[in-house]
Formats: C-alpha cells, sequence, structure tokens
C-alpha cells in the first residue's frame, strides 16, 4: 500500500499549524519489555527486526532475561513514571511502547476514539540519536500510519531532556554516596575511577546523531557530546558538594550487531579490568544514558560489571538512575507545562548551542538503511512524500513488514 502523503498541515494535524499550543493528552513512550518467560523471544526479534543482530547474540540476550525470571522491570517502572507525571498533571498522561505490549499503535488508535487528537510524545530516553530519538519519533508515524489516523491525530515529541539539572540530579546524589561508601571502606578519592557509561550504538549511528545544520555530526556526534556534557556536569555538581572527586572517563555497555560492524567503545568491562591493572582500586559505575534501572543496567552492570570488578578486586558501586525520583518528574512536568504553554518557551539546562530545539531539525538523527515517517520535526511531513511504506522503498532496504509497532 502507498501511503498518501499529507500535506504539512495534515501531518501538523487538527490545528493546522505545528506552533499552536494545545494538547488533549501526554503520550509516555516506552522501549518495552517482556512480561513472562514466553514473551522473551518474541520481544527480542521485535527489538532487531530487520537490523542483522546475529541469533547467538539474541539466544545469550534471552539467558539474561530469563535468568529474571522472564520478565524485565522496565513495564512497571514506565507505569510508575506514567503515575508520577499523572499526579502532577491535568491532561491525561497515555503511555504506550515500541516493542512489547501496549503497543504505541493500539494506544494512539484508543486515544482517537476518546477524542484525543492532539498528542505531545515524551520518550523514556534522554538524548540524541537514531535509536533514542528519532526512532520513537518514526513509533509515532508508524502508529499513525497503521490506525490509518495520518493528519487527523497530531504527535509532537518533548525534545531530549539530558541537559537538564532534574535529569542529573539523581546521578549527582548516587555519585557523591558511592564515593563516601569507598571511602568508609578504606578506598581514597585518588585510589577511585568514575566510569560513566551508556548504551553503545554503531559508531555510524553516533557520528550521524543529532542534525548537520546543528553542527553535530562527525567523531561520535550528538549522542556522545551529551553525554560527555552531562557527566562533566554531574562531576562538577559532585565536587560542589564533597570537594576532591575522582578521575572519571566515559564508557560503552550492552554492544549488540557482529564484531565486523563498528560500535561505541571502550566496553566498560575492559575498562574495569584495565583500571585494576594501572592500579586503581574501586570503580564507581554511574549510568547515564539510563533514565530507570532495567535490564540493561540490572544484568549488564550489577551483574556483568560488578563480577569484572571482583575479579579484579576492586571496591564497585553501581549509581542509580533517575526512575522516579522527584526531581526527575518534576523536570519532565516542568517540559511537559512549558509545551503545553507553546513550543519554545522554556530556559534552563545546559548552556550553549547543546539545547535541542521543540521540533527536530531536518534530518536530524537520520538512519541511513531505512526511511520511515516522522512525526515532532521540521521535515517531518517530507518524511512522508512519495514513500510505499508495505512497498518497494522499504523493501529495497532489507526491511520487510515494516509496520513493526503492532505485530
Ligand atoms: C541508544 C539505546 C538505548 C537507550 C535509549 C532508549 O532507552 O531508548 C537503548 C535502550 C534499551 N535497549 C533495551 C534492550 C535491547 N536493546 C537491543 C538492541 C539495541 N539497542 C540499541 C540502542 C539503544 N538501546 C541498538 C542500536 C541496538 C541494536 C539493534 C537496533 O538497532 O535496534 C536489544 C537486542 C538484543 C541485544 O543485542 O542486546 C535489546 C533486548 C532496553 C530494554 C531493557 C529491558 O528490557 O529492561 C532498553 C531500555
Ligand atoms: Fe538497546
Amino acid at each position: 500500500m502507498t501511503v498518501s502523503p499529507p500535506s504539512a498541515a495534515q501531518t501538523a494535524g487538527p490545528t493546522g499549524d505545528p506552533t499552536v499550543p494545545g494538547y488533549d493528552a501526554v503520550l509516555l513512550a516506552g522501549f518495552g519489555g517482556p512480561e513472562g518467560p514466553d514473551d522473551v523471544m518474541p520481544f527480542l526479534r521485535n527489538v532487531t527486526r530487520g537490523r542483522g543482530i546475529p541469533d547467538e547474540r539474541l539466544v545469550e540476550v534471552s539467558h539474561h532475561y530469563q535468568a529474571l525470571g522472564g520478565r524485565s522491570p522496565i513495564n512497571e517502572q514506565n507505569r510508575n513514571l506514567q503515575a508520577a507525571l499523572q499526579a502532577e498533571l491535568d491532561v491525561p498522561v497515555l503511555w504506550g511502547n515500541r516493542n512489547w505490549a501496549p503497543y504505541l499503535a493500539d494506544v494512539v488508535g484508543q486515544a482517537h476514539t476518546d477524542g484525543q487528537v492532539r498528542l505531545l510524545g515524551v520518550a523514556t530516553s534522554a538524548y540524541s540519536s537514531y535509536s533514542s530519538c528519532r526512532q520513537y519519533r518514526e513509533d509515532f508515524g508508524m502508529a499513525l500510519h497503521s490506525t490509518d489516523l495520518v493528519g487527523r491525530v497530531r504527535i509532537d515529541k518533548v525534545r531530549p531532556y539530558f541537559d537538564r539539572p532534574g535529569f542529573r540530579a539523581p546521578f549527582v546524589d548516587g555519585t557523591a554516596a558511592a564515593i563516601a561508601s569507598a571511602r568508609a571502606a578504606g578506598v581514597a578519592v585518588p585510589e577511585l575511577q568514575i566510569v560513566f557509561t551508556t548504551h553503545s550504538i554503531p559508531t555510524t549511528m553516533a557520528d550521524t546523531s543529532g542534525s548537520a545544520e546543528l553542527g553535530d555530526h562527525g567523531s561520535g556526534g550528538a549522542y556522545v557530546a551529551q553525554h560527555l556534557a552531562v557527566a562533566a556536569a554531574v562531576i562538577d555538581e559532585v565536587a560542589a558538594r564533597v570537594g576532591e572527586v575522582p578521575a572519571w572517563q566515559l564508557a560503552y555497555q550492552s554492544r549488540s550487531g557482529p564484531p565486523s560492524v563498528p560500535w561505541l567503545e571502550p566496553d566498560v568491562n575492559d575498562v574495569i579490568t584495565a583500571l585494576a591493572q594501572a592500579g586503581t582500586r574501586g570503580v564507581i559505575v554511574v549510568p547515564i544514558g539510563f533514565v530507570s534501572d532495567h535490564v540493561e543496567v540490572i544484568w549488564d552492570l550489577d551483574r556483568e560489571a560488578a563480577d569484572t570488578a571482583q575479579a579484579a578486586g576492586l571496591f564497585f558501586a553501581r549509581v542509580g538512575t533517575p526512575g522516579t525520583d522527584p526531581r526527575f518528574v518534576a523536570e519532565l512536568v516542568a517540559l511537559i507545562r512549558e509545551r503545553l504553554a507553546g513550543p519554545d518557551g522554556s530556559a534552563g539546562g545546559l548552556a550553549g548551542a547543546i539545547r535541542r530545539p521543540d521540533f527536530c531539525a531536518s534530518r536530524c538523527c537520520v538512519n541511513a538503511r531505512v526511511t520511515r515517517p516522522t512525526t515532532a520535526a521540521v521535515d517531518s511531513a517530507a518524511d512522508w512524500q512519495g514513500l510505499d511504506v508495505d512497498g518497494e522503498r522499504l523493501a529495497a532496504s532489507g526491511i520487510p513488514g515494516v509496520c513493526a509497532t503492532s505485530p
């Protein structure tokens, strides 16, 4: 079926003009996770459909989920975040996922039935990159496409919020507390190292994260720059509180993909091993790439990285993620309220050009492998032009049955 390309006004939805303020509901967009052992393989196939992830990797990851009882805590964490946001907001707060029920398409269809046609999306991911930002905008586009609601429902998105102090505050608290517990365990600050972590992504995805127009592309792109900025800001705030702080670096975790494809390095486990060899006595791992303690955190860090540290004889502490910390919830509420009042009404966040616009720039975080309809960017209408969603253009890119939002 060929998608009839909507005009810019149609993509903007019932209000016609994407700069007209006002939303009928907030739509929290999550990654999704399995709820029981039988869900694990179907969930992993949803995540990796058409992405060239080797089968051995899927089997290995399925063991992590099975060892945790066949379920991820992520859906419950997102339900809790939904409830915490709802407690502060008058508009309804809906929740849907990319990879598991409740699927975004079903939630958007229900919203339309309920008369909610102007939705403000909030992704459970703080940074710019294809996986962490644009793919959520594609999820919105695919949800509109598969429910036949293109031009009848509008879905905008709150910009990446990595730079906001309420996102950082829980990491600052946790890092200061971890330094205190290391000292109590007899490891002095100069013997400690702070390792900030985030999800590794292919280097090509990193290099094209953010927008060429905004000067983001090349050498790790907006994705790496944003993490380095957050890490530096956390360190400054910890230093203001505790004085002397350990040396720090940024490392990556949870790599998938075949070894032939370069992903961001170094891996957190390699960093820990090398630090031990260089005489470091303790590591504090701070997962600034994640908003809740889901499987990438509790398996890849609390099990694997902790084991690596233990084998090397190091003190190890892993700092908690924002979750439903009141400061994080308040920060999201502030971002949502600003958008309810109108776009670009906000200040705050880290200084300079690093702040993201409310509507993503042209071709922001574009993925060369596939073109899907998006929402919430200045060029979203153009993303639909000539797009044959089930047919040739996507088949040529090797992605069959592209409407994966609701299998
Ligand atoms: C940037 C990023 C974030 C952070 C931003 C965000 O939160 O969105 C993130 C989060 C998450 N990733 C998660 C799980 C998985 N990610 C995978 C695979 C991949 N992740 C990627 C990137 C990211 N992932 C990429 C480039 C791939 C390769 C395949 C592809 O190009 O898409 C795979 C496949 C198996 C494997 O290889 O590990 C799984 C199971 C879970 C859920 C955990 C739970 O269930 O509790 C969460 C929150
Ligand atoms: Fe992932």
